[in-house]
């Protein structure tokens, strides 16, 4: 409810209270000797409504709850008021509140089952059509460049939002891909992003996409003019501009001022968030690779999932039970850091994407109504794709004195079956394996036993695991758009289930401004060093220094 902290739902203090009375005994080792049934209790099977095919397994019975603290979680979810705020959301309420907006991806991946009222909804379908005709006439060859040449690059020029769904999808998605038109992406303003990609590219054969909400974006406007200055250098003529630059956009005096053409324009709205914005427009460059009716199968596999965030029952509502055991960690255990282990390459980009999806959102400190809370939010998100992370940071995981509740992801079968699928046993047989050893440790005892009568005590308390280490482990039978549009999807709702317990709003982003106005400021004072005014010393101090060096 609003003006309400999450800390004054009755639920919260019970859970506090569990927590202080109980944690000391929740060992998942105890735990799952009591219960027989506890994988059975705590996994539930995810079917698409649509597709019977996606589907996937979540298992989250090593998590330090039993069935009365996820009964308390749902409590407090419920009295936060989730199905009350997530039907505002489907039925276009503007819960973006400070910045008065509908918060509407689901309308982007919309195939009919929800009815939204709000202006742009029902340009939806044509921008689609619009990304379809686009899209298959470049893949086919009939949109051609300056030179009359097929394209074979295309480079994506966005940051945040813009880029990083894109680049995600375009990687998990690999096997679908064309592969006589290669993606590239430009995101950073540091000259060497664009220089490097663009060394080996050829005027003739690449189409630049400008992605960017507002269009008003520095690093974004100023790789896109680089871009231009690039191509016109060879193609000299301004009129080709047209048959190399697009523009994913909201914003259509800005694109046409650059010099895009209408008719080269994506449009979306302000109710799709940066962060939820690869199913609008912004993920031209995805249909550009997996094709059009690939790219509806993300839309439609995320969908389905938005059904099931809308229509199931709490307790059974896969979305809403991470947000669940989530909370526990990070409001009671005290967790910092969530992490996110995809055992499949193609999803190596996946902990990064989410990193600006959960940050992003619920990284605040100020609820809806203005109050400071006196709780952790968001987590701290991060990752990497098994089994590289094993052989470097899983040490800390495994042994160090954090708690990283963390969630492993795998297909069951892969798109590169080499050697009889050898690889991809290895690969499952980690995935399998790191749960467990996180879960179940190894005791003094066992160590004991394996070292001999030798061993000093210091070299056995070294090789101790204390485990209780909780995780969530998702498994699916192949990654494919539609597996994937529902994996994005879910996490996307767990994020939006916690924002909502939490209080605040999860679809602003203030706290990206104040670097950008103080950036702007210091652009201006670069120069020489008189010019720098109105800092602290050591803002002063660095800036003077650049200047010893500074070069044009
Ligand atoms: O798409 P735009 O308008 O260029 O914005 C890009 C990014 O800009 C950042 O400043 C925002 O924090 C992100 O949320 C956003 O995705």
């Amino acid at each position: 409810m609003p003006g309400t902290l999450a800390s004054d739902y009755p639920s919260w203090k019970r859970l506090q209270q569990i927590y202080d009375n109980e944690h000391k005994n929740l060992v998942l080792k105890d735990l799952f000797a009591a219960d027989p049934d506890r994988f059975s209790k705590f996994s539930k099977e995810y079917v698409a409504s649509s597709k019977p095919e996606n589907t996937f397994l979540l298992d989250y019975s090593k998590n330090l709850i039993t069935e009365p603290i996820l009964a308390e979680l749902l409590s407090l979810i419920r009295e936060a008021g989730l199905e009350q705020v997530r039907d505002q959301m489907f039925s276009g309420e503007h819960i973006n509140t400070s910045e008065d907006r509908a918060v509407l991806h689901v309308a982007l991946r919309n195939f009919g089952d929800f009815s939204i009222s709000e202006k742009g909804v029902d340009e939806v379908a044509p921008v689609l059509k619009h990304i379809q005709e686009f899209t298959d006439a470049v893949r086919s060859g009939a949109w051609t460049g300056y030179t009359g040449k097929p394209i074979s690059a295309i480079v994506n020029i966005g940051i945040g939002g813009s880029d990083l769904g894109p680049v995600m999808v375009t990687e998990a998605l690999k096997p679908y891909a064309k592969r006589d038109l290669t993606p590239y992406f430009v995101s950073n303003i540091d000259g060497t992003h664009i220089t490097e990609t663009l060394r080996d590219l050829n005027p003739e054969t690449t189409l630049f996409i400008i992605a960017s909400k507002t269009f008003t974006t520095q690093e974004t406007i100023t790789n896109a003019e680089s871009a231009r200055e690039w191509f016109l250098a060879a193609a000299k003529d301004k009129a080709h501009v047209a048959k190399h630059f697009v523009a994913l956009s909201t914003n259509e005096k800005a694109v046409t001022s650059f010099g895009i053409a209408k008719e080269n324009m994506f449009g979306f709205w302000d109710w799709v968030g940066g962060r939820y914005s690869l199913w609008s427009a912004i993920g031209l460059s995805i249909a550009l690779v997996i094709g059009f009716d690939n790219f509806q199968d993300l839309l439609k596999g995320a969908h389905d999932m938005d059904k099931h965030f809308r229509e199931t029952p709490l307790e059974e509502n896969l979305p809403v039970l991470l947000a669940a055991v989530g909370l526990w960690y990070n409001d009671f255990y005290g967790a910092q850091t969530h992490a996110l282990l995809p055992y499949d390459q193609y999803l190596h980009k996946f902990a990064d994407y989410f990193q600006q999806g959960d940050m992003e959102s619920n990284g605040k400190f100020v609820t809806k109504a203005g109050q400071r809370v006196d709780y952790q939010t968001g987590p701290i998100i991060w990752g990497a794709a098994g089994t590289n992370g094993q052989h470097s940071f899983y040490q800390l995981l495994h042994q160090g004195t954090k708690l990283v509740p963390a969630d492993f992801l795998a297909p069951a079968t892969t798109h590169n079956p080499i050697r009889g699928s050898l690889h991809h046993r290895i690969l499952l047989s980690n995935f399998f394996a790191q749960p467990e050893a996180l879960a179940f440790g190894k005791t003094e005892e066992q160590v004991r036993k394996e070292v001999g009568a030798n061993a000093t005590e210091a070299l056995i308390k070294s090789k101790v695991f204390e485990g209780n280490r909780p995780s969530n482990s998702i498994i699916f039978p192949l990654l494919t758009p539609s597996t994937l549009g529902s994996l994005i999807a879910l996490y996307e709702h767990k994020i939006f289930t916690q924002g909502v317990v939490w209080g605040i709003n999860s679809f602003d982003q203030m706290g990206v401004e104040l670097g950008k106005i103080l950036a702007k400021n210091i652009l201006a004072q670069l120069n020489a060093p008189a010019d720098v005014t109105g800092h602290d010393s050591s803002t002063t101090g660095l800036i003077h220094y650049y200047q010893k060096y500074r070069k044009e």
